[in-house]
C-alpha cells in the first residue's frame, strides 16, 4: 500500500498553508505555555506514518504545506516523501499540533513515549478509529482534542474527513479544520455516538467501493471478457459516473433511472439490486459490521486505558 500512494507525484493543488500558525505560535509562547526548542514547538508532530498518516501526509505536502513543517515519528521504516524529517521516537518537548495515526492497539506504546512530560501539544489531532474523546484526553494532555477520521483517497486531496470535538473553542475548531481542507470534504459530526457510523461509511468506504469495483470486473469476465479490459471497463465506469454524480444536480437515485430505458436491459440489472432491498441490505450489513466493531474497539481501548 504504501509503494502505491507513493506512486502519487507531490504536487501543490492550489491550497496554502492555512495563515496564522506563526501568530498562534508566538501567542503560545507569550502565554508561557509549554515552550520547547523551537525546532520541536514548532509544526506538525505525525505518530504513526503507515497506510493512512503516509495518506494524509502526502495530501498535505501535494496542498503546499512545507515537508520540513512536518516531522514523522514512526519506530518503523515508513515510505516517505523527500524532505520529511523521520525520527523513531519523540523528540524532546511538544509540537503545536500532534496527529495520531498509530493502531488502536498501538495508543498505549504511543503514550508511553509521551509519558512523563510537562504540558502538551495545542491540538491533538486523532484518527484512531474508535477511540473516544475521553480515552485520547486521558491519554495525551493536549489543550484540545479533535477526533477525526479521514479515509485513503485524501493522499489525492480527494478524500473525506470527519472531525468531533466536545467543549474545544472555534479557534481551535476552524485549526483543525484548516488542517484536514487540503484533503478533500470535511464534515462536522454533531455527536460522538455517530462517529463509528460514520467509520463505517466514509473511513471504511474505499475499502467497500474498491471491493465493488473488483466485483463488476469479476461479473464482467464471467460474461466471456478478458479480465484485464474487464477491469479497465470497470475501473473507468466507477470513476465516470462517481465524477458525474458529484457534479449532478440530480441524486444518484434519479440517475440510475436515466441510464434504465423502459424496457431495457438495465432495468432488468437494477431489478436484481432492488429485490427486497438486496443491495441496501448488504450495505446496512456491512455498514452495520464495521461500525459495531469499532463500538468493540472502543470498549477495548477504554478498558486499557
Ligand atoms: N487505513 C485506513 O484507511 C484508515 C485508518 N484509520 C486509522 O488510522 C490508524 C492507522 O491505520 P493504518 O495506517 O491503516 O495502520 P498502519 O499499520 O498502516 O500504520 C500504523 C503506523 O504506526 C506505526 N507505529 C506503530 N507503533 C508506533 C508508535 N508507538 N509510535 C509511532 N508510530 C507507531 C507503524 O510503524 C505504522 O507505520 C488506525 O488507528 C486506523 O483506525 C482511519 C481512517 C482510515
Ligand atoms: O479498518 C479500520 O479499522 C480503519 C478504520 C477506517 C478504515 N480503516
Amino acid at each position: 500500500m504504501r509503494a502505491f500512494l507513493s506512486r502519487f507525484p507531490v504536487r501543490p493543488v492550489g491550497r496554502q498553508e492555512p495563515e496564522g500558525g506563526a501568530r498562534r505560535r508566538a501567542d503560545r509562547d507569550a502565554r508561557g505555555g509549554v515552550s520547547p526548542s523551537p525546532s520541536s514547538s514548532a509544526g506538525i508532530w505525525l505518530v504513526g506514518a503507515g497506510n493512512m498518516g503516509g495518506a494524509m501526509l502526502r495530501g498535505w505536502l501535494a496542498s503546499g504545506i512545507a515537508a520540513d513543517r512536518v516531522t514523522v515519528i514512526d519506530p518503523g521504516s515508513p515510505d516517505l516523501p523527500d524532505g520529511v524529517r523521520h525520527v523513531s521516537a519523540a523528540p524532546e518537548g511538544w509540537p503545536e499540533t500532534l496527529v495520531l495515526a498509530v493502531k488502536p492497539q498501538q495508543l498505549d506504546a504511543a503514550r508511553a513515549m509521551f509519558a512523563g512530560r510537562e504540558g502538551g501539544p495545542r491540538l491533538l489531532l486523532s484518527i484512531l478509529a474508535g477511540v473516544e474523546v475521553a480515552t485520547l484526553a486521558a491519554a495525551i494532555p493536549a489543550e484540545a482534542v479533535v477526533r477525526a477520521m479521514p479515509n485513503l483517497p485524501v493522499a489525492i486531496g480527494k478524500g473525506v474527513t470527519a472531525l468531533y470535538a466536545d467543549g474545544v473553542d472555534d479557534a481551535r475548531r476552524s485549526e483543525a479544520e484548516a488542517l484536514v481542507a487540503p484533503l478533500g470534504l470535511v464534515e462536522w459530526i454533531g455527536g460522538e455516538a455517530l462517529f463509528d457510523a460514520v467509520t463505517a461509511l466514509s473511513g471504511c468506504g474505499p475499502g467497500f467501493v474498491f471491493r465493488f469495483i473488483d466485483a463488476l470486473a469479476t461479473a464482467g469476465a464471467r460474461l466471456g471478457l478478458p479480465a484485464d479490459q474487464a477491469q479497465r471497463l470497470a475501473l473507468a465506469t466507477v470513476e465516470g459516473s462517481a465524477l458525474m454524480a458529484a457534479g449532478s444536480a440530480e441524486s444518484p437515485a434519479t440517475l440510475a433511472d436515466r441510464v434504465a430505458s423502459p424496457g431495457g436491459s438495465t432495468r432488468e440489472g437494477l431489478n436484481m439490486l432492488d429485490r427486497d432491498d438486496a443491495l441496501i441490505e448488504l450495505l446496512a450489513a456491512t455498514l452495520g459490521a464495521s461500525a459495531a466493531r469499532n463500538r468493540a474497539m472502543a470498549e477495548e481501548a477504554r478498558t486499557r486505558s
